[in-house]
């Protein structure tokens, strides 16, 4: 716990700031009565634990609201005050109305920013520095949403998107195709200091940040054909991209069930955003490889001669859910093809074998074709029974002198190349030495603490996959490394009583861990792994994020409460046309 007896005023306005921050995007009621009891007592005593409070107020908001709705509250800070500034305004526009803007920017998950007055309208599928004319389709107090009628007068960013699947109405993967790659990586790197600016002024006032410390962003070396791994969906509800701004209704819901069928009810494609019961069938998708093209276009056309049918998201029959089609590079650097049919269980298991052999003769490059099982309702296309119709269920990527081998349910990053990009910042943030114990949080198969592992002593991995820590052991054999050991745990529910990681503190010869990694997915840190980091102490701290909301969240806890210094904050796009961001950020104890 950290006292600031001598805390001035402005301080106090800024600790305030970042408590009125947490209230503004949860409103949970709790949370006001919680923060009031702390503030209050910190008052009476005479200190003002305004670290610790913070980090009470982000547990609680953490076990009073689901991350999800923290991460979207708080990525949409932007827009919160915008809410703020704009609450005692007049709406000037109402529903159907046209206007014409001029868009000012991108707010997060990608739609165009533009105003009437302090009032704003945001729109989709537009490009900053274009004046559009719209039509309002959703009226609030503070903010509208409006869809693009008529381009009045074109942006300097605009070009013209590859994809025949892009737009409006299309596949919803990419949402930028049409705005030049580096104003989208411009407009990234303003939403991530967005995320950031608010941190950054809170750890100033205490000295937990540095000038400089968000870096500037780095691009990925392509912006087309960067992914290894793309996830087509079998449907029998066929989308039909028409242009809706040709429909009575603003609304996509206006096309009729029969129009969406189109008479064919067997699809294999992607599910347009919004959809989740639709498909739009693809002929080329831009993000992925040829060869994975023609792979799905393969598997199109034989499965809709097959005497099978799709999963009905409904009433949840069918037998095809889901092909996913991964790939990596050798150390041959020959491609190596991984295609996995996700289905249910049944009569029709036996359907796919003829399918698999006809694909392994057809693509050479196909190491492993395997088919998943499943019972569940949801989207997931992760098995719960896998059988081999081809080949081995692995595959295996080299990068930085590691052979890294993965199976279908394994997480391993999707742009490949500048996944290696990434490695190489945490490697020299890590900046390790050969007496260092490292711990690598959320490791998948492994993948950073064996790149890592021949500068330091010792490296741990933990993840909660049962099949990726195998492949991380089996990773270490294939790549002898002596000095890894990967542990499976569940780090949002593991103890620190808990006999395996108990392992980790109390090792003969080997010190307790001093440089942690941590690379949690989008929901971020939870409480009790913060707790452990406080026991635990590492001298540094990297925090790998995919999500700028919840890492903000967790970085004001570990700094302001545990005093960790933010030496640096580094954007690295993963994901070209995508909104997605994913940042480095580098902590030093002080
Ligand atoms: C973003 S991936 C990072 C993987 C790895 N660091 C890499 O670069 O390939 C997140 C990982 O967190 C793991 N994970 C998710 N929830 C977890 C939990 N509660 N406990 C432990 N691991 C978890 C996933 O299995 C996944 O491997």
């Amino acid at each position: 716990m950290i006292a600031f007896s001598n805390c001035t005023t402005s301080r106090l306005t800024t600790h305030l700031s970042s408590a009125v921050f947490f209230l503004s995007t949860q409103n949970t009621r709790y949370v006001c009565k919680h923060m009031e009891k702390n503030i209050d007592a910190a008052i009476r005593k005479g200190n003002f634990f305004w670290g610790r409070s913070i980090l009470l107020f982000s547990t609680t908001v953490d076990r009073f609201n689901n991350n999800a709705k923290l991460a979207t509250c708080s990525s949409l800070s932007k827009e919160s005050n915008i809410q703020s500034s704009n609450a005692t305004q007049k709406v000037p526009v109402k529903r159907g109305e046209e206007v014409t803007v001029k868009i000012q920017g991108l707010v997060t998950g990608g739609d165009g920013i533009s105003r009437i007055g302090r009032y704003v309208v945001m729109v989709p599928h537009s490009v900053p520095g274009q004046v559009v004319k719209v039509v309002i389709t959703r009226v609030r107090s503070s903010y509208a949403n409006a869809k693009v009628v008529q381009v009045v007068e074109e942006s300097p960013y605009k070009v013209e998107p590859v994809c025949k699947h892009f737009g409006p109405f299309g596949c919803g993967g990419c949402k930028f195709q049409h705005i030049s790659y580096d104003k989208q990586l411009e407009e990234k790197y303003e939403q991530i200091l967005r995320h950031y600016e608010g941190l950054f002024t809170r750890l100033a006032s205490s000295s937990c940040a540095e000038k400089q410390t968000l870096k500037p962003m780095i691009g990925s070396p392509l912006i087309y054909g960067y992914r290894n791994k793309m996830e087509f969906t079998f449907g029998n509800r066929r989308w039909i991209p028409i242009d809706l701004h040709q429909q009575d209704s603003a609304e996509n819901e206006s096309i009729s069930n029969d129009q969406q069928v189109g008479g064919d009810d067997f699809v294999l494609g992607l599910k347009p955003s919004g959809h989740f019961d639709k498909v739009l069938p693809i002929e080329y998708c831009h993000l992925q490889e040829s060869i994975a093209n023609e792979i799905m276009n393969f598997v199109q056309k034989r499965t809709a001669e097959m005497q099978t049918s799709a999963y009905d998201v409904y009433s949840h029959q069918g037998f095809l859910r889901n092909l996913v089609i991964r790939t990596a590079n050798n150390i041959r650097n020959e491609m190596e093809v991984m295609v996995n049919f996700v289905t249910s269980f049944g009569e029709d298991s036996k359907l796919l074998q003829p399918l698999a052999l006809e694909l392994a003769k057809e693509f050479p490059c196909i190491k492993s074709i395997v088919q998943n099982f499943t019972t569940s309702k949801g989207g997931a296309s992760r098995g719960e029974e896998e059988q081999i119709l081809f080949g081995c269920n692995y595959i295996q990527h080299y990068m930085l002198g590691r052979t890294l081998r993965f199976t279908a349910n394994c997480f391993f990053q999707t742009n490949p190349l500048q996944t290696e990009k990434l490695y190489q910042l945490v490697r020299e943030a890590a900046n390790l030495n050969r007496k260092d114990v490292l711990l690598d949080l959320f490791c998948g198969i492994g993948s950073i603490g064996l790149c890592l592992a021949s500068d330091c002593k010792y490296v741990y991995g933990i993840d909660v996959v049962e099949e990726a820590i195998q492949m991380a052991k089996v990773n270490a054999e294939i790549n002898q490394v002596k000095n890894a050991e990967f542990i499976l745990a569940n780090l949002e529910k593991s103890s620190l009583q808990d006999p395996e990681i108990q392992r980790l503190f109390h090792r003969n010869g080997i010190l307790p861990p001093n440089v942690v990694i941590v690379d949690p997915p989008r929901g971020g840190l939870h409480s009790r792994l913060i707790k452990w980091l406080r026991w635990l102490k590492p001298n540094r701290i990297i925090y790998v994020s995919c999500n700028p909301a919840t890492q903000v969240r967790d970085l004001e806890s570990l700094c302001l409460v545990q005093r960790y210094r933010l030496v640096s904050v580094q954007p690295i796009d993963m994901f070209p046309h995508t909104p997605h961001m994913e940042c480095i950020a580098v902590l030093e104890r002080m």
